[in-house]
This record gives structure tokens, C-alpha cells and sequence, in this order.
């Protein structure tokens, strides 16, 4: 997969494009993400990128040619790009949505600041993505949440698949199960005997109780949603 990312503030990418996971990705080459400034497709001494907004209101909005040349620049050659808007206001990302686009072979993240966009961006945009119902101070954090969640399932990545066979519970949108490491007992706290039976069978069953458990108590609405997908099981309903 290749990832292209707009943005005005390119140095916010620098750890999370160098580090653990996706950093392994990128620098194996299993996928290609590129960070491109939007000054940099200015045509102005000032390299200017965003003006106050039409009728008037607090703060600037970046300005459409920048990002349409950009976008122009960027899918010259090659498959065009699935397009993403990060927004307070999108469609709710989630771990469906990162299923869904995990599978384009090629996804173009523009990063608004400021107040946002010039709406006519969004002529470009396939998709406007919200990581959550709050206001962040741009969009590159949500980028990078969602390029996270997406690039974990591009097969390889993670490395290890059986972490991400254990993601069918997660990825059907389940609470996780609890997870334990050594030592057997600390401070008092012992970790269930199950897990430390090398039964894989009951192994699985318990993670899988614990996991439906977890998700009736704190999340019920996950439960009923997957029921009327029919993505639960005669027995995982039991
Ligand atoms: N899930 C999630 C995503 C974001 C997010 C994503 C992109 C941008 C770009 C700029 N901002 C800051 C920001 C500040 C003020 C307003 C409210 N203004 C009122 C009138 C016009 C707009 C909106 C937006 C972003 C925020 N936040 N949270």
C-alpha cells in the first residue's frame, strides 16, 4: 500500500513514521507512505497556504490551490488515490473502516489546521473521517491514528499473523480479553490458573468468554450490532 499525506506541519510524522511497527513497515518496504508539505505547492514568495475566511469569523482557512496542486502533482501517474479529509465531524473511524481501507492499494490523508479546509477541497475527498467527537488542533493526529489502525492489517506488517488472527474478536469490534505475563503471582495477584494449564482449547474459550463478557458489560450496542449482522456465532451467543 501507499500512503501520500498533506500537511502543513510535516515534522508531526517524523517518530511515528520512524518507529516500532509501522517504522518496520516502512523501512522493509512493505509499504510506502510520503509526507508532503502543502507550502511546498505554493507559487508565492510568502509561500502562503491559508486566509481568512469568507463572511467574516475567528482564525484562517487553508486555501484550495495549494492542496489542489498538490493533488494534481500526486496522481499524475499511478492508481488515483482513495482520498481522506480528516474532520471533527466525518464519519466516525473505526475498526471496520480500517478493514475497508486497509484493502485500497492506495490512500492519499489530507491534514487540515487552522479552522480547516476551503470547502471546495472536498471535491477531491472520498471520505471525511472523524477519529471521535472532540476537537483536535488539526488533522495529522487523526491521520495518524488512522494510518496506525490501517497499516497493522496490511498482511506482513505486523509480523507475527497469530496476533492478528487474534484480532477477529477486535476486528468484529470486541473488547479484548485480559492478557498476563510473568510472574504467575504479584503483590497477591495471581494469573488464572487457565492460562497457565497450556490446554489451548480452554485457552481460546476463556479469552473468547471473557472477551463477549467484557463487551456485553461495557459495550452492549457492539453486541447487538454484530447479532444483527448475524457475526456472532450459536455458540459465542450462548
Ligand atoms: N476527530 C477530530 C478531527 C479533528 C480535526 C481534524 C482536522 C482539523 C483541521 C482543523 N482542525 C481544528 C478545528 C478548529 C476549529 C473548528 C471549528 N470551526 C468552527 C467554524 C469552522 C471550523 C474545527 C476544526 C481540525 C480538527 N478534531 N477531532
Amino acid at each position: 500500500m501507499r500512503i501520500d499525506v498533506l500537511t502543513v506541519l510535516p515534522g508531526l510524522f517524523d517518530c511515528f513514521l520512524k518507529e516500532g511497527v509501522i517504522g518496520k513497515a516502512i523501512s522493509s518496504g512493505k509499504v510506502e507512505v510520503k509526507v508532503h508539505n502543502i507550502r511546498d505547492f505554493t507559487t508565492d514568495k510568502h509561500r502562503v497556504v491559508d486566509d481568512v475566511p469568507y463572511g467574516g469569523g475567528p482564525g484562517m482557512v487553508l486555501k484550495p490551490e495549494p492542496i489542489f496542486r498538490a493533488y494534481d502533482e500526486l496522481t499524475k501517474e499511478g492508481e488515483k488515490p482513495y482520498v481522506l479529509l480528516t474532520e471533527p465531524w466525518g464519519e466516525k473511524f473505526n475498526q471496520e473502516m480500517a478493514v475497508e481501507l486497509s484493502k485500497k492499494p492506495r490512500l492519499m490523508i489530507i491534514c487540515g489546521r487552522y479552522e480547516g479546509v476551503d470547502e471546495r477541497v472536498k471535491s477531491l475527498v472520498d471520505r471525511e473521517v472523524s477519529i471521535g467527537d472532540y476537537v483536535l488542533t488539526g488533522g495529522e493526529l487523526p491521520a495518524m491514528v488512522i494510518m496506525d489502525a490501517v497499516l497493522r492489517l496490511i498482511p506482513g506488517v505486523l509480523g507475527n499473523l497469530e496476533s492478528l488472527r487474534a484480532d477477529s474478536f477486535s476486528d468484529r469490534g470486541l473488547l479484548g480479553y485480559p492478557n498476563y505475563t510473568r510472574p504467575a503471582e504479584f503483590r497477591g495477584m495471581k494469573v488464572p490458573e487457565v492460562l497457565l494449564s497450556g490446554h489451548h482449547k480452554k485457552i481460546e474459550s476463556w479469552r473468547k468468554e471473557q472477551s463477549l463478557r467484557k463487551t456485553l458489560e461495557r459495550r452492549p450496542e457492539i453486541i447487538e450490532n454484530l447479532k444483527r449482522k448475524g457475526l456472532l456465532t450459536k455458540e459465542e451467543l450462548e
